[in-house]
């Protein structure tokens, strides 16, 4: 049956309220707008992204919403004027958009964009200011501009990366977030030389790609920093070279890294979320010249400190937002990267469940032995 043009119910997962589980509900999905494109959802990942943001602690987080952003599908239809993607083509949802016209994309100086970003952070569609989704006529907020915990969504067309038909749907959807944010902070944003020291706070998904990244980069030393020791045997696996677990040390663990590595390392990376963690990655690089990536996503309120001389000693403090990648230009990029066997998708996936068992998935998204959870949107 033809649904270009009308409204589609189909199933997703409602957060009504923060830390109260998700509802999987009948969802109206409206059609696109002019620059708007509609994709039939196949297959979606958890990201702690989602999770903290469903946990109240995103001062961006507005409920009831659909969330979700690590998703791959099937456009369905476009709006008015949609030239770059066609109802068929196979793509990858980018919830940091690529319009190739603003102040941002032209800068040449960021992966940010600002076209529809305004509209995104409220919850709402550029065009109208209102979200396409609804049940029984009450809204549903839309997230991050993604919104793929839903068998339909509606994004705009610059957040849309039309990928290679051939590639994997249930696998490639990693790369629409932690995958290349990982791979990002070190070949983009932080530019990790060979022969470089390299430390990574958090061996998730996240810590783990920077670790590949590092690994692929040439780096000498890949010292992969968890509180979880089940770590390291995965950790090993994606490039870490040595490991610390800072509940193992009485000094702070900045200071046992200086001592490890002759002054500090070159590179750090958290990938946490945990601002004195924060301080830490960057009190570990080496003064002069050692450079520190934020990674992680704070809780609304939390601030990062550290004395300003770590700074004016020559320390640099960065941060990454998808790796610094240009969504619509480089993910299908890494997708043949993927095909080509050049980067891993498939070892960061640990389950795959369906979409009717999204609350159990994020309980294992709280457990050490889950990195990537994929859901299947269909039975
Ligand atoms: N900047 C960006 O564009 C993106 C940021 N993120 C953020 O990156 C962070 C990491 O994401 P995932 O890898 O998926 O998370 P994850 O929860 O799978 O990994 C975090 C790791 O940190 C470890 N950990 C927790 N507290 C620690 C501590 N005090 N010291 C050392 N290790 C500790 C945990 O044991 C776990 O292995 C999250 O904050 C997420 O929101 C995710 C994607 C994109
Ligand atoms: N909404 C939060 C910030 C959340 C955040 O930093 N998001 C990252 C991506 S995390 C993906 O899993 C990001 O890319 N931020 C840049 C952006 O434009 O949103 C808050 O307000 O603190
Ligand atoms: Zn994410
Ligand atoms: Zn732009």
């Amino acid at each position: 049956m033809a649904t270009q043009g009308q409204v589609i119910t189909c199933k997703a997962a409602v957060a009504w309220e923060p830390n109260k589980p998700l509802v999987i509900e009948d969802v109206q999905v409206a059609p696109p707008q002019a620059g708007e494109v509609r994709i039939k959802i196949l297959f979606t990942a958890l990201c702690h992204t989602d999770a903290y943001t469903w946990g109240g602690k995103d001062p961006e987080g507005l409920f009831p919403c659909i969330l979700g952003h690590e998703a791959a599908g099937i456009v369905e239809s476009v709006g008015e004027g949609v030239t770059e993607v066609q109802p068929g083509d196979h793509v990858i949802p980018c919830y940091q958009a690529e319009c190739r016209e603003c102040k941002f994309c032209k800068s040449g100086k960021t992966n940010l964009c600002g076209k529809v970003r305004g509209a995104t952070g409220v919850g709402v569609m550029m065009n109208d200011k209102k979200s396409r989704f609804s049940i029984n006529g009450k809204p549903l907020y839309h997230f991050m501009g993604t919104s793929t915990f839903s068998q339909y969504t509606v994004v705009h067309d610059v957040s849309v990366a039309k990928i290679d038909p051939q590639a994997p749907l249930d696998k490639v959807c990693l790369l629409g977030c932690g995958v290349p944010t990982g791979l990002g902070a070190v070949w983009n944003t932080a530019k990790v030389e060979p022969g470089s020291i390299v430390a990574i706070f958090g061996l998730g998904t996240v810590g783990l790609a920077v670790a590949e990244g590092a690994k692929a980069a040439g780096a000498s030393r890949v010292i992969g920093i968890d509180i979880d020791n089940k770590k390291f045997d995965t950790a090993k696996k994606f490039g870490v070279t040595e490991f610390i677990n800072p509940k193992d040390h009485d000094k702070p663990i900045q200071q046992v890294i200086v001592d490890l590595t002759d002054g500090g390392v070159d590179y750090s990376f958290e990938c946490i979320g945990n601002v004195s963690v924060m301080r830490a990655a960057l009190e570990c690089c080496h003064k002069g010249w050692g450079t520190s990536v934020i990674v992680g996503v704070a809780a609304s309120g939390q601030e990062i400190s550290t004395r300003p001389f770590q700074l004016v000693t020559g320390r640099v403090w960065k941060g990454t937002a998808f790796g610094g990648f240009k969504s619509r230009s480089q993910v299908p990029w890494l997708v043949e990267k993927y095909m080509k066997k050049e980067i891993k998708v498939d070892e960061y996936i640990t389950h795959s469940m369906s979409l009717g068992e999204i609350n159990e998935a994020f309980h294992l998204m709280h457990e050490g032995g889950c990195l990537r959870c994929v859901l299947k949107m269909y039975d």
